[in-house]
């Protein structure tokens, strides 16, 4: 072939390469979600660069924290990504440039074993958020020729570019809306989405007839807590409450940090004899269950009121009957704490 073919073999592919990439980011443009986001990349760049596998190695500690939380790692999750070490997996891009090589026992420990095991040759390319380390994306071909530092990595680096401002709006818009639902203390969600949980309850038990109640719940001297062992054991405190009152309900109730040591609890499709029951089952835990405090344990209790939504009560009213049921139960309680 002359050098004039070659040149212009070069450029066909060049410009193959770059409507593959328009074509994929403008995919990923209209995606709304980081998860939408993430799944249709990783298949439009298995696809349309033939690869043999694709994966994602998520930094740890990552720059978006409730990224890696349970509650935010779905099936997807677990099956397409891994978690790393950041300093570890920085260590593959010295300037921020993709690693390719054809020695797979390089990525030893990085690369997921069932994935190394048909990569010819690899590819890390480093994802960044607002200029800060996300991870890398892992491409692996069969061909040990695929991958190699011949290659260049220039289109890479533009994919990466790419990737990089996409996933910083979609995340950015997450994260806002994140911190507009979430506690930030304990994780769980805030008063603002259980009021939108509780009005779409009262919407559904209007329309189908479906019973619902709501758990208001207090910790018991936690005043005391806060003066005797200091406001970051308080704090734990109440971060040892709000996970286990999400442990130890059901998957379609929703738990919720109302306000300082207050939650509500709603329970989707219960009625009042049953959700008494669910409030006795929480106190009790907290009884047996002493939260774990430096070497030794703290007793916590806490006070329920039960309120069973009938359809014709409001958010408000329903909330106030549960909050003065759960005056009544402190009332209660309160002589044998
Ligand atoms: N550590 C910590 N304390 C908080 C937080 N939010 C509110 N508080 C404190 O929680 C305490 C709640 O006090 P009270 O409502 O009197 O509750 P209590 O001591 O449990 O009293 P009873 O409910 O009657 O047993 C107050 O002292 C607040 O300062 C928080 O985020 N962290």
């Amino acid at each position: 072939m002359s050098t004039l073919e070659q040149l212009i073999a070069h450029s066909k592919t060049n410009e193959e390469i770059a409507r593959k990439l328009f074509t994929i980011e403008t995919e990923i443009l209209s995606c709304q979600s980081s998860q939408e986001l993430l799944k249709k990349l990783l298949d439009l760049i298995k696809e349309s660069f033939q690869l043999t596998d694709i994966y994602l190695l998520l930094a740890d500690p990552t720059p978006i924290s409730y990224l890696l939380t349970s509650k935010t790692q779905s099936k997807w999750h677990q099956q397409n990504t891994k978690r790393i070490s950041a300093t570890k997996l920085q260590n593959f891009h010295p300037n921020n440039l993709p690693y390719l090589t054809n020695d797979t026992y390089l990525v030893n420990g990085i690369v997921p074993q069932h994935l190394q095991k048909n990569a010819g040759s690899i590819a890390l390319v480093p994802v960044t958020l607002e200029g800060q380390f996300f991870g890398s994306l892992l491409f692996t071909d069969q061909n040990p020729n695929r991958f190699t530092t011949d290659l260049g990595t220039f289109h890479l680096e533009q994919l990466a570019v790419k990737i990089s401002l996409c996933l910083s709006n979609v995340l950015i818009r997450e994260q806002l809306e994140y911190m507009a639902h979430y506690d930030r203390l304990t994780g769980i969600a805030n008063r603002r989405l259980m009021e939108k949980t509780i009005e779409e309850e009262l919407i559904r038990q209007r329309r189908y007839q479906v019973p619902f109640s709501v758990l208001f719940i207090d910790c018991n001297k936690f005043k005391m807590i806060n003066d005797t062992y200091g406001h970051d054991c308080g704090d734990k405190v109440l971060s040892y409450v709000a996970t286990q009152l999400q442990e130890l309900i059901r998957e379609n109730d929703k738990c919720f940090r109302y306000a300082g040591d207050e939650f509500v609890v709603v329970l989707a499709s219960q009625t009042y004899q049953e959700a008494k029951q669910a409030s006795q089952r929480l106190c009790e835990f907290f009884i047996k269950n002493p939260m774990p405090y430096q070497n030794s344990h703290l007793e916590i209790t806490i006070s329920c009121g039960v309120a069973a939504s009938d359809g014709l009560l409001t958010m408000d009213q329903l909330l106030k009957k549960a909050d003065e049921h759960l005056y009544l139960h402190k009332k209660v309680t309160s002589r044998s704490y």
